[in-house]
């Protein structure tokens, strides 16, 4: 269980964070500049809250008066908007980038054959396209085996075709995994395809939509 109950100050509103989840995919949907992007970094620690606090499973990320978990240590993976890999690394040294002085290991050998990145290992960003960095940019998040995955627009720059297969590979990864998926999208076509349950953010407040009825 993931369980995030904090307050972080914008230039133009406060985010109020009040938000739990189970091993499921929620889907974070909400205009621009609504706090989203900066939920998800509270949770991976890129980003610390003022107030309040976040837990996964009993491990406590941040509360008030404490010191934040470690970034490294939350296994939290995180897929960012723009993918941001690392230009002068190879798909398999950015891949194996959280996971140093380590061997291949044979859950990150499955999971790039499951996304269909194998023939790509020794390539490097500009050689790839699109949908390929964003299958990269997935194997990278997944492979320090997390236990929360956060995911920024993940299908955001892809054709129609790449965004239903990497979207299917992401389901099919959760059902495997069994982790709690958190994903912002604008699409809510999307979020209603991919998630169990959507929740709007608007100047920093969350709710929960029905998922059937949900528009943006
Ligand atoms: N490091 C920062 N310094 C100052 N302002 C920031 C910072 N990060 C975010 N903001 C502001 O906080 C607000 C929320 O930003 P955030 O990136 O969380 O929104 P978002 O909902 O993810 O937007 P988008 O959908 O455009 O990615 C915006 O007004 C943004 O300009």
């Amino acid at each position: 269980m993931l369980k995030a109950e904090f307050t972080k100050q914008l230039p133009e509103f406060d985010l109020q964070a009040e938000f739990k989840m189970d091993r499921e995919i929620v889907a974070i949907v909400g205009p621009s500049g609504s706090g989203k992007t900066t939920f998800l970094n509270c949770l991976a620690g890129t980003v610390s809250p003022d107030m309040g606090r976040i837990e996964l499973g009993g491990r406590v990320f941040a509360e008030e008066g404490g010191k934040p978990l470690r970034i490294q240590d939350r296994r939290v993976g995180y897929l960012f908007q723009d993918y941001a890999l690392f230009p002068h690394m190879t798909v398999r040294e950015n891949i194996l980038f959280g996971l140093p002085g380590q061997p291949e290991p044979s859950h990150v050998r499955e999971l790039t054959e499951l996304l269909g990145i194998r023939p790509l290992m020794d390539k490097y960003p500009h050689e790839i396209s699109g949908g390929e960095k964003q299958r990269t940019a997935l194997a990278r998040a997944l492979a320090m085996k997390p236990e929360l995955l956060l995911l920024d627009e993940p299908f955001s720059a892809l054709d129609d075709e790449t965004r239903l297969r990497c979207r299917n590979e992401l389901m099919r990864i959760h059902r495997d995994w069994q982790i709690p998926v958190l994903m912002v999208t604008h699409s809510m076509d999307e979020a209603r395809r991919t998630a169990d349950r959507i929740v709007r953010i608007e100047k920093g407040r969350m709710a929960e939509l029905p998922i059937r009825e949900a528009s943006l």
